[in-house]
């Protein structure tokens, strides 16, 4: 993995006056990779991804685009890009922007074809300022589509669409991505990533705090708190290798971990504890508590970047 990563982001930071945006984000996406930049309102995602574009110069660090420079990567027509706003022409119809996109590159994809793989077939004709928010996004979609770009940047696509609205878009990019297309995405929707993508990496304040698959992340969201009553304070607790934190309050515990069943055998085992409870944090609740203010770094998982999707587990 050197030159061939269709993304290659080294200690990228960035700064507007004294806000740091971005605060060092290390990234690596392999090609085939489906992979959400997940994080809340002013995470840097956007930031990172105006780098990753070459629409914004980093402050500090580097990022690499197929090997060459991110502008060079959109002049080969290797990545393009679903932004949240801007980019269409509103006096014309739908096929006018797509063909006006695909006069741009030497090899386009046929104009029907990408309306068709966009869902917007039906609408070539409709002007733009007629379609609704989520068909203008198709309709970004569909230019993105035309050079038949191996690498695929979606910034937010979805955002202020309804649930159909975002349910049908990512149909339209699922059904397109079965050629191994590597995709990354923005959101703040966790059912987004944990239903789009094959690598989540999680980022708060300029900084990514966690990268895994999904099923790896929603681990580390959901953990569990486990209360007991227990007749003094036990450090071996705290030193238990499942146990995130443990707080004494008189005569009970709480018990926050990743494994609640390890817990209960140790606190059934090894101490008096008595009148149990275990209770599973909710999801969205420990999403929030990742990426808040208060939450300190986790360390990322390493061996969760995803392997390059092969063929056959490709997306219909
Ligand atoms: N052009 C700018 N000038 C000043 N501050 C900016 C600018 N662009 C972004 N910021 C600030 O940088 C931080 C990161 O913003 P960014 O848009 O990258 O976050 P985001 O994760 O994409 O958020 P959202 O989900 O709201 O789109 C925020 O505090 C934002 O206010």
């Amino acid at each position: 993995m050197n030159n061939l990563l269709a993304v290659d982001a080294k200690g990228l930071h960035k700064n507007f006056g004294s806000v740091q945006a971005v605060r060092g984000i290390d990234l690596q996406v392999a090609p085939g990779e489906v992979v959400a930049f997940l994080g809340p309102n002013g995470a840097g995602k956007t930031t990172t991804i105006d780098m990753i574009l070459g629409l914004s110069q980093p402050g500090k660090g580097t990022v690499s685009v197929y090997g060459g420079t991110p502008r060079q990567a959109i002049a080969r027509g290797q990545v393009a890009a679903v932004m949240q706003t801007g980019g269409l022409l509103k006096d014309i119809t739908v096929k006018e922007s797509v063909q006006l996109t695909a006069a741009m590159f030497d090899s386009p994809r046929p104009v029907v074809e990408v309306l068709e793989r966009a869902g917007i077939a039906e609408l070539a004709d409709r002007r733009v300022e007629k379609c609704s928010g989520g068909q203008q996004q198709r309709l970004r979609f569909a230019m993105a589509l035309v050079s038949d770009p191996g690498l695929m940047i979606l910034d937010e696509p979805t955002t202020g669409m309804d649930v159909t609205g975002r349910r049908d878009f990512w149909q339209a990019i699922r059904q397109d991505a079965h050629r191994g297309r590597t995709v990354v995405f923005a959101t703040h929707y966790l059912e987004e990533a944990d239903s789009y993508a094959d690598r989540v990496v999680l980022v708060r304040k300029g900084r990514i705090v966690a990268d895994g698959t999904a099923a790896q992340i929603k681990n580390l969201a959901s953990g569990r708190t486990v209360r007991a009553a227990l007749s003094h304070d036990d450090p071996r607790l705290a030193l238990l290798p499942e146990v995130d934190s443990v707080e004494h309050d008189g005569a009970r515990v709480t018990i926050r971990t990743r494994e609640s069943d390890a817990v209960l055998r140790f606190l059934l085992t090894e101490t008096d504890a008595h009148d149990l409870e275990v209770t599973a944090n909710n999801l969205e609740d420990a999403f929030v508590a990742l990426t808040s203010d208060e939450a300190e770094d986790i360390a990322s998982l390493p061996e969760t970047a995803a392997e390059p999707r092969t063929e056959s587990e490709a997306r219909a």
